[in-house]
């Protein structure tokens, strides 16, 4: 559904040095820095595959997103969505896809949403029919008709993303480009997009490609991750190997049948003990061999066993530049 290979976008910079002498400089030398905002990305995205795109701030993700979009043209490289080539053939190729920008609306700011939709079916010729059926399965899952008749101005942020949403898949896109679209939202209003979203991948077997910082987007929609930093990929599998190579360690809780003097056992750290309440932490080896050590030794009334959270495994990943030799 999606080829790229070796895709490049590279931005010219110019200097800034201070003063009149330097603006002078600036403007007869016109001296140039390049930014590689992508560098050399191949990857490949199966039709129904619902992937999350992460990275650090200005790590190329919404470059990535715009050349995907035809909205920007790569400097090198080839890329292909559905087989078309974004930048080119652009009335064939808007039609197979739908684009959410967390950051803006695609909505007409002074219309009711509701003209706004109508527009949209103008603009991409949607049989009278096919809009009405559409319209009327995503007002009921998206709740849009307590707003539908308010201008998109007077939207809240939810609002308006649910709004963006609806006007993005009314014409049956194939593929679906998310680019933060729970950002700033609360916690009720991001289970209902991400519902939304899950919905739609699997009714309408829909691509779909998401960036996010919050990590919950990915664990709830994502069978798979792509990680980029600094243009480049880095990592691209699924959540449970990246928390098996990344992840830290997992914790043991014990409550023992009664408090025993020394209950240190080989292949854990006791992170914290409370009479008969100890809490291990474990990464090499199985929790179940852990547990049979510790129920030959001691008599046990509960156990709890706790997996490292993704979001402490990707902050580790940034934090230490755990993946950049090298590439995967
Ligand atoms: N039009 C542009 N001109 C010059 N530099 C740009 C342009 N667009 C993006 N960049 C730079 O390219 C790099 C990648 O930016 P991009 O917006 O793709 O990052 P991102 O991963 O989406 O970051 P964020 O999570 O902050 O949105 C950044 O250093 C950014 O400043």
């Amino acid at each position: 559904m999606i080829e790229i290979e070796n895709l490049s976008k590279h931005f010219s910079i110019r200097k800034h040095h201070q003063g009149a002498f330097a603006a002078w400089k600036n403007f007869v030398t016109r001296e140039a820095t390049l930014l590689k905002a992508v560098d050399d990305l191949t990857f490949s995205i199966k039709k129904g595959e619902t992937v999350g795109y992460l990275g650090p701030n200005g790590a190329g993700k919404s470059t990535t997103i715009k050349m995907m979009s035809g909205l920007l043209v790569p400097t090198s490289g080839h890329l292909t969505v559905g087989g078309l080539v974004p930048w080119k053939n652009r009335k064939a190729y808007v039609a197979n896809i739908g684009v959410v920008f967390g950051q803006r609306t695609t909505l007409w700011w002074d219309l009711p949403v509701i003209e706004s939709l109508e527009l949209f079916r103008h603009i991409y010729r949607i049989p009278a029919p096919r809009f009405a059926s559409n319209l009327k399965e995503f007002e009921a899952l998206l709740g849009l008709q307590e707003f539908k008749n308010t201008p998109v101005r007077s939207l809240s942020l939810g609002q308006r993303m649910r709004a963006d949403l609806c006007a993005a898949l009314l014409h049956d896109p194939q593929i679906l480009f998310l680019d933060e679209p729970t950002i700033g939202l609360d916690i009720l209003a991001k289970e209902r997009i991400r519902e939304f979203i899950l919905h739609v991948n699997q009714q309408r077997e829909t691509t779909v490609l998401l960036t996010t910082h919050d990590l919950s987007d990915v664990q709830t929609l994502c069978q798979r991750v792509m990680i980029i930093d600094h243009g480049h990929l880095l990592y691209d599998g699924n959540i449970p190997s990246l928390q098996k190579r990344f992840g830290g360690e997992r914790e043991l809780i014990v409550d023992f049948a009664e408090p025993y003097p020394e209950v240190s056992i080989p292949g854990a750290r006791i992170r914290q003990q409370d009479r008969s309440r100890v809490t291990y932490t474990f990464k090499d080896i199985a929790a179940s061999e852990l547990i049979r050590r510790i129920s030959k030794r001691f008599n046990i009334l509960d156990l709890t066993v706790k997996e490292p959270d993704i979001e402490s495994t990707i902050r580790n990943i940034y934090q230490h530049d755990l993946l950049s030799a090298p590439p995967v």
